[in-house]
């Protein structure tokens, strides 16, 4: 693809834009701005859709940053300025831009035990990750940053739950002025529009205010409002509402609580008592983004005391910095499911890690490249594999690289397992393999290069064998037991691959016996050699084929 993009546009604000200017040096292939070439004018510029979520178009023309996670998004672009003309990330140059990535975090008011457990995993993750071809290390580590700022936050999206029968109760819980009672409409707003039928329950009797305001908001919205003032206790008043819901066949009642200036005892009890009395479906805790990692230690005392099944993040729109929701999960385990981003009733949206991830890096583009790279990588692996395995030349890199990619998996009859009607295998299974893995790697790992790539060297050699086993610490025996398994698996694989292009029909049930025997039988034993009497022959005529 084409390296470079060029910016002909009229408007000397456009073209000074700093913003603009760094994102396209930074990038290679693609371009980040292609949609720009040919655009003529200012006013056509702005016209123009932004280019991705974390960038906002202003009236002059300029593209700028955002205001939401602005502070972290610029701390993480100083740390891929760093690593520009480096040719792979290694554990010294990604040193220095992962101090800036840390600093960032800390900015963000992401505490210090997630910041450095994130660091650790971004470096790990960052020095593991195969070299893609056409992807720039820079690029590179947005991506593993992208994939652990998405774990960080949670990973998947969390979904509200809903009762399988009756009415579905929500209580909101959380402190004075984060915005509960306006979630409450928020919620019913964005149920209704999903097609449910929804009741509001004004359950906070210490601010008369707060039932006027649920009142109002209620109207606003379309939804009845139950309330019974403000000397009933909040308990009974939940009671009751569902009570109400129930006979009217109501969906979802969403139950507004009275909220405290801090943690307290009679609040907790009180949230204890309502939830007793009307076993909520989802108790989420309302928390302000702009108190950062302290909402994430709320999350996680709230859930301590009284048990909670998420979180909703408010006032999105007005924190900079968002340490609350790169914090929340790891903090306290409970997923942040929706988050408020205005006043409106509008407002609200399911919290998506993955959107937040790529809202804060600001670069969809890199990741989108990155990710189409990976999967040609992947294609290519396997096509060479396959390649590899018809043509028998499946080597022992190959053997050991699969191997390992089973272990990680889990183990091949784990995998077979997988398929429907095939047996499930147990964990000490599993670990058994993985064992095995570890051993054949000790022996692999002692071999020359040229043995690792012609296995047929050590099956016609005893001196070869003899060496790899002094080297290894293991005997002739399980080295050569090793090499006859490097071609059972070839042999296999050729069979099932023939299958699968229709040359032949697997045999399945000889496969699934012969692997559970192999997990059965300890390596070397002479059970080993009398259930393999057939395999072994099938064996020794394929290595003898591929040695002819
Ligand atoms: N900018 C912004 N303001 C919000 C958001 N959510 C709520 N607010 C505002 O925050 C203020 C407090 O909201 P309430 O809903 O009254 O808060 P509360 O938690 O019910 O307060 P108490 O009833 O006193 O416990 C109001 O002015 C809301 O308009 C949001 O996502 N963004």
């Amino acid at each position: 693809m084409e390296a470079t993009a060029t910016l002909t546009l009229s408007s000397p604000a456009a073209v000074r834009c700093s913003t603009a200017r760094s994102t396209a040096a930074f990038l290679h292939v693609p371009r980040r701005l292609p949609h720009l070439r040919g655009v003529q004018s200012a006013a056509a510029f702005r016209a123009l859709p932004s280019p991705s979520p974390g960038w906002r178009r202003r009236r002059s023309g300029m593209v700028v940053r955002a205001e939401m996670f602005g502070q972290l998004t610029t701390g993480l672009e100083s740390a891929w300025n760093k690593l520009r003309g480096v040719d792979r990330l290694t554990k010294d140059n990604i040193a220095e831009p992962m101090r800036d990535i840390r600093r960032a975090l800390l900015e963000a008011d992401v505490s210090v035990p997630v910041a450095r457990s994130f660091i650790e995993s971004v470096t790990e993750k960052a020095i593991g990750t195969d070299v893609i071809p056409g992807v720039q290390p820079e690029q590179q580590l947005v991506k593993v940053v992208n994939d652990e700022l998405v774990q960080l936050m949670g990973g998947d999206v969390s979904e509200l739950v809903f009762a399988k029968s009756g009415p579905t109760v929500i209580l909101l819980a959380g402190l004075q002025g984060v915005g509960k009672t306006t979630v409450c409409a928020k919620l019913a707003f964005y149920l209704k529009k999903m097609g449910k039928s929804c009741m509001l329950v004004a359950a906070d009797v210490y601010r008369p205010a707060a039932i006027d305001q649920l009142t109002i908001l209620g109207k606003k919205v379309g939804v009845p409002v139950y309330s019974e003032g403000t000397d009933a206790k909040p308990s009974d008043i939940a009671k009751n509402g569902l009570k109400e819901a129930k006979s009217k066949k109501t969906d979802v009642i969403i139950v507004d609580t009275a909220g405290r200036l801090q943690v307290d005892k009679a609040m907790m009890n009180e949230l204890k008592e309502v939830k007793k009395a009307v076993k909520p479906t989802e108790v989420l805790l309302v928390v302000d983004a702009m108190t950062g990692q302290e909402a994430a230690s709320l999350v996680g005392a709230f859930n301590g005391e009284v048990g909670i099944t998420g979180a909703i993040l408010t006032k999105l729109d007005g924190d900079s910095r968002g340490g609350a929701a790169l914090s929340i999960k790891e903090v306290s385990g409970k997923p942040i499911k929706f988050v408020g981003r205005g006043e409106r009733v509008e407002d609200l949206e399911p919290f998506y890690p993955d959107r937040m991830a790529q809202r804060i890096l600001g670069m969809g583009d890199v990741l989108s490249f990155v990710e189409q790279a990976q999967q040609v990588m992947r294609q290519e692996e396997a096509e060479e594999l396959q390649n590899k395995i018809m043509s028998a030349k499946f080597n022992f890199n190959d053997f050991l690289k699969q191997t390992k990619a089973i272990s990680q998996m889990g183990s091949f009859s784990r995998i077979i397992g997988m398929i429907p009607g095939m047996n499930k295998v147990t964990p000490a299974q599993i670990r058994e393999a993985e064992k095995n893995v570890k051993f054949m790697e000790s022996m692999i790992n002692v071999m020359s290069a040229d043995e690792r790539e012609r296995p047929e060297l050590l099956a016609g050699s005893r001196e070869r064998r003899r060496r790899v086993a002094k080297d290894s610490g293991k005997t002739e025996q399980q080295v050569s037991q090793l090499v006859s398994q490097l071609f059972k698996m070839r042999a296999r694989m050729q069979k099932m691959m023939g299958a699968m292009q229709g040359k032949d029909t697997p045999d399945m049930d000889n496969l699934m016996e012969s692997i559970k025997a192999e997990e059965q039988a300890a390596t070397g034993t002479g059970q080993r050699r009398r259930k393999y009497g057939n395999l072994r022959r099938r064996d020794l005529d394929s290595m003898r084929g591929y040695r002819r």
